[in-house]
C-alpha cells in the first residue's frame, strides 16, 4: 500500500530567500540559479512596489518565474503564494512547466519570513506536496549593520535565518564584515555566516539544502513584523534621461535624504542608449547601472520605484522635474 504522506525526502523543499531591502536577494539568487546543480528550480518573487523589476532580471536566468506583486507575502498576499505554489506543482505534474526538484522564494525586503513559512506548511493542498527548505538571509556588508539597528524587519530577517549570506563584502574592509558576523550572531547565536562579493559570490551548496531545520517555524506568528511608515510610491519619468544629470541628481537625493529613501529601483530610457537602463540605490549609496538587453513586454518606460518612510511622492517628483528642466 502506498504511504500516505511522502517521506521528507520525496517533498519538494520551499527555501526563503530574504533580506532587508537592497541587500542584494536578486544579486544572489541569479547567481544561485546559474549553478547547473539548482537548474530545476521554480522561483517565486514577490516584490513591494506598483512595478516589478527583480521577475525581469531573474527571467534573464530562469524561465520558471513567477512574480507576485501589490503586496508583502507575509500579510497582504498570503493566499496567493499558496495557489501560485498549487497552481505551480499542478502544472509540472501535467507538463506545462518542466518539472521543478525544489521552489524558492524571493520575499520583499521588508518580509517577515515566519508567516510564510507558516503559511507554505499550514496550507492543506501543499502539506503532501511540500515541506519547509532553508531560510536564507542576504544581509548588506555596507548597510546592514544599520538596518539591523534601525529596522525590526531587518533584525527579524536575521533572527529567522538558517543561513545569513553577507553581501557586498567586497566594498568594505575585512574588520567591518567580523563586526557585522558578531553583530548578526548576537540577533541568531546558531546562524552561519557566509561572505559573499561581486566576484566571488558565496557557492550555492553552502547556502542551500541545510533543510529540516525547524527553528524559524517555533513562532508560528502568522502576521509579519512591520515598522511603520514605509511606503512605496511610483515616480514616471516622462522621455529620455541624460545619464550624468540623471546619476548627479540621484546621488545628491540618496546623499540628502538616504534616511527616508530605503531603497530606490526603476527602469529608464537614457539618450544614446537603446537598452533600458536598470537603477538601485540603496539607503546612502548609488550602484553603478546594469542593462536589459531590450525593453521587456508591457512595461512602461520611464519609472522609479520608492520605498520610504517620511517623504512623498510630490516631494520627489517636484525634485525630479526641477532636474529634468534645467538638464535634459
Ligand atoms: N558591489 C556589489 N554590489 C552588489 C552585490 N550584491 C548586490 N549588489 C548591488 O546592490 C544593488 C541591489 O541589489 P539587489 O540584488 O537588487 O537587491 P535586493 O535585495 O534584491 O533588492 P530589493 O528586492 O529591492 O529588496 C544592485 O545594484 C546590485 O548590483 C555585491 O555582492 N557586490
Amino acid at each position: 500500500m502506498q504511504p500516505v504522506v511522502p517521506s521528507l525526502d520525496a517533498r519538494i523543499p520551499v527555501h526563503v530567500l530574504t533580506g532587508f531591502l537592497g541587500s542584494g536577494k536578486t544579486t544572489f539568487l541569479r547567481h544561485l540559479l546559474d549553478e547547473p546543480s539548482l537548474a530545476d528550480t521554480a522561483v517565486i518573487i514577490n516584490e513591494f512596489g506598483e512595478v516589478g523589476l527583480d521577475h525581469l532580471l531573474v527571467r534573464e536566468v530562469s524561465e520558471d518565474v513567477v512574480l507576485l506583486s501589490s503586496g508583502c507575502l507575509c500579510c497582504a498576499v498570503r493566499d496567493d503564494l499558496i495557489s501560485t505554489l498549487a497552481d505551480l506543482l499542478a502544472m509540472a505534474r501535467s507538463g506545462k512547466v518542466a518539472p521543478f526538484r525544489q521552489v524558492v522564494i524571493e520575499t520583499t525586503g521588508l518580509a517577515d519570513p515566519a508567516p510564510i513559512i507558516h503559511a507554505v506548511l499550514s496550507a492543506p493542498e501543499l502539506l503532501h506536496r511540500c515541506r519547509a527548505g532553508s531560510v536564507v538571509t542576504t544581509v548588506d556588508g555596507v548597510s546592514g549593520s544599520n538596518s539591523i539597528q534601525s529596522f525590526a524587519e531587518a533584525a527579524q530577517q536575521v533572527a529567522l535565518a538558517d543561513c545569513v549570506v553577507i553581501t557586498k563584502a567586497e566594498l568594505v574592509q575585512p574588520w567591518q564584515v567580523d563586526a557585522l558576523k558578531l553583530e548578526i550572531a548576537r540577533v541568531n547565536p546558531s546562524v552561519r555566516s557566509l561572505t559573499s562579493g561581486k566576484g566571488a559570490m558565496a557557492p550555492a551548496r553552502d547556502v542551500l539544502g541545510q533543510a529540516e531545520n525547524p527553528k524559524h517555524l517555533g513562532s508560528g506568528s502568522v502576521h509579519g513584523v512591520h515598522s511603520h511608515g514605509i511606503k512605496t510610491f511610483t515616480v514616471e519619468v516622462p522621455g529620455e534621461v541624460e545619464w550624468p544629470a540623471f546619476v548627479e541628481w540621484l546621488e545628491l537625493l540618496l546623499a540628502a535624504r538616504g534616511q527616508s529613501i530605503l531603497r530606490v529601483k526603476g527602469l529608464l530610457p537614457v539618450k544614446g542608449d537603446e537598452r533600458p537602463v536598470v537603477i538601485h540605490g540603496v539607503q546612502h549609496v548609488v550602484y553603478p547601472p546594469e542593462y536589459l538587453p531590450r525593453w521587456p513586454e508591457g512595461s512602461p518606460r520611464g519609472w522609479l520605484v520608492f520605498i520610504a518612510r517620511n517623504l512623498t511622492r510630490a516631494a520627489i517628483e517636484n525634485s525630479l522635474r526641477n532636474m529634468l528642466a534645467t538638464r535634459s
